[in-house]
């Protein structure tokens, strides 16, 4: 949020709080619907700030949607943004990663991982991660769009891979692949893999494994982000620490998140939005909670402020348990591979400022349930404990209806699919504009981009 916004809702916020009765008084309830609509029209305001909703029920001013700010970086709403069909923005992306040399079939695969993310509805890692990720550490030649992957060691069950700072992107895929390989022949497979780079979205390698009759397990490493309990530093990555397990019902089990209450790119999406950060998700060297989503982002490169584990900061909630999982995945990605973690991995010299390479692990775990029970039994069982949760008794103040996990992302893959594609936001539009003027090629297979 800007500061100007931030200054705005803060006199809304005092009107409320200076006037508990006050809308039921004329003068008040002019003073806030007045406030209400500055905000509204105030570069960076939240359309969806819960604000408006009290603004509706409680003085009973009803903003038109138009009016509910400017959002997703844009001066248009929401509703307005240009929706892009899932293929033509594979393509594209795909075209991005050929113009770098990355191989037709590893570009095709790079731009499949990000393209999952958006039908799932994941926007922190997928085109949105295009630039400034991946393709900028290409250009800064931290990461490197061809390398060979080496196998180090290997037995029938086990591997440990060399990514050699290729693209986490196709590195993941072929590491998960093996795994599953091995599991379809010996029961299970685990691969380690260290050099790697940001391999995008857990979930899709869990989900592999899933497709074809396993369960599937797998974690990465990443720059440092996540404080130890009681601790202020930055020293783990966000670390997601996956599951997948197939089901009777349309989607996988799939749990799929970071072990940090956010991760890095929610923060970035927030700010494309232009809102703050929520409070207890990111702690200053002192402890103190921020929410000032440029400054977090600004300040976590130089280590300054440090992410929250799940279960938030210090013992109350159990932040501990967040704290023991995202050092279990940092541990996985390291111990195996020798790998390196910490500031070593995170990507910039804080010395100079300038970038440096962030070689990442990676590890994967399939187990072919075929080898221990009918695949349709254990789909049957799994479907229906999950079938049972979802029935279950919903709290009263909740939204009345329980989800189990990939059902999240099952939804927006139908919802997005049926409104014909995804919603490209302003910095991304402008991040896609500068990739067609910039790399070699686009120019002429994309003359006009669909927004333009
Ligand atoms: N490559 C990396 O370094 C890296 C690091 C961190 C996160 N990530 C990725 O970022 C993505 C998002 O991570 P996140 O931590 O923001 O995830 P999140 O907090 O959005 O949680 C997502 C998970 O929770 C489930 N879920 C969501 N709402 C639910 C509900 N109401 N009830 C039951 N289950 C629910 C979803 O099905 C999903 O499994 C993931 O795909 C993750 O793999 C990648
Ligand atoms: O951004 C990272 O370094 C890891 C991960 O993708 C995240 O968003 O936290």
């Amino acid at each position: 949020m800007t500061a100007a916004a931030d200054t705005i809702r803060s006199e809304l916020l005092s009107i409320i709080g200076k006037n508990p009765e006050g809308h039921k008084d004329e003068a008040v309830r002019t003073a806030f619907a007045s406030k209400l609509e500055e905000y509204s029209n105030a570069e960076g305001a939240d359309p969806n700030d819960v604000i408006f909703a009290i603004g509706k029920t409680v003085f009973g001013v009803d903003l038109p949607d138009a009016k509910k700010a400017k959002t997703n970086g844009s001066s248009k709403p929401a509703e307005e943004l240009p929706i892009v069909d899932f293929d033509y923005m594979k393509e594209f992306m795909k075209e991005v990663f050929l113009s770098y040399g990355v191989t037709p079939e590893r570009a095709e695969i790079c731009s499949d991982v990000l393209i999952e993310a958006d039908k799932r509805g994941i926007d922190s890692h997928g085109l949105g991660r295009l630039k400034p990720i991946y393709c900028d550490r290409m250009d800064d030649g931290i990461l490197w769009p061809e390398k060979p992957i080496d196998i180090i060691t290997e037995s029938e069950t086990t591997a440990l891979v060399d990514g050699n700072l290729g693209l986490g992107l196709y590195i993941g895929p072929h590491c998960m692949q093996m795994a599953i390989d091995k599991a379809k022949k010996y029961g299970v497979g685990f691969v380690a893999c260290r050099n790697s780079t940001h391999y995008g979205i857990a979930g899709y390698y869990a989900t592999m494994a899933t497709d074809q009759g396993c369960i599937g397990f797998t974690g990465t490493n990443a720059r440092p982000s996540i404080a130890p309990t009681f601790g202020v530093e930055p020293m783990m990555g966000t670390n997601p620490l996956v599951f997948g397990l197939p089901s009777t019902d349309d989607f996988p089990f799939v749990i799929d998140c970071a072990t940090s209450v956010n991760q890095r790119g929610k923060i970035e999406k927030y700010a494309r939005e232009g809102v703050d950060t929520p409070a207890g998700a990111v702690i200053d060297d002192q402890g103190i909670e921020r929410t000032d989503t440029e400054g977090i982002l600004r300040d976590m490169v130089l280590g300054k402020c440090a992410l929250t584990p799940v279960g938030g900061a210090g013992d109350k909630m159990g932040g501990y348990k967040g704290f023991g999982w995202a050092a279990t995945v940092e541990l996985l990605c390291t111990a195996l591979q020798s790998g390196p973690w910490g500031e070593d991995i995170c990507g910039v010299d804080r010395a100079t400022g300038k970038p440096k390479p962030m070689p990442l692990g990676h590890f994967f775990l399939a187990i072919d349930i075929e080898k221990i029970c009918p695949l349709d039994t254990f789909k049957k069982n799994t479907g229906e404990f999950l079938k049972a949760l979802r029935e279950s008794k919903k709290a009263p103040t909740g939204p009345g209806r329980i989800w189990t996990a990939g059902e999240p992302e099952n939804d927006a893959r139908i919802s997005r699919t049926s409104q014909g594609g995804m919603k490209v936001v302003a910095p991304l539009q402008k991040n896609m504009i500068d990739l067609r003027n910039s790399r070699p090629g686009l120019k002429e297979k994309y003359p006009k981009l669909p927004f333009e």
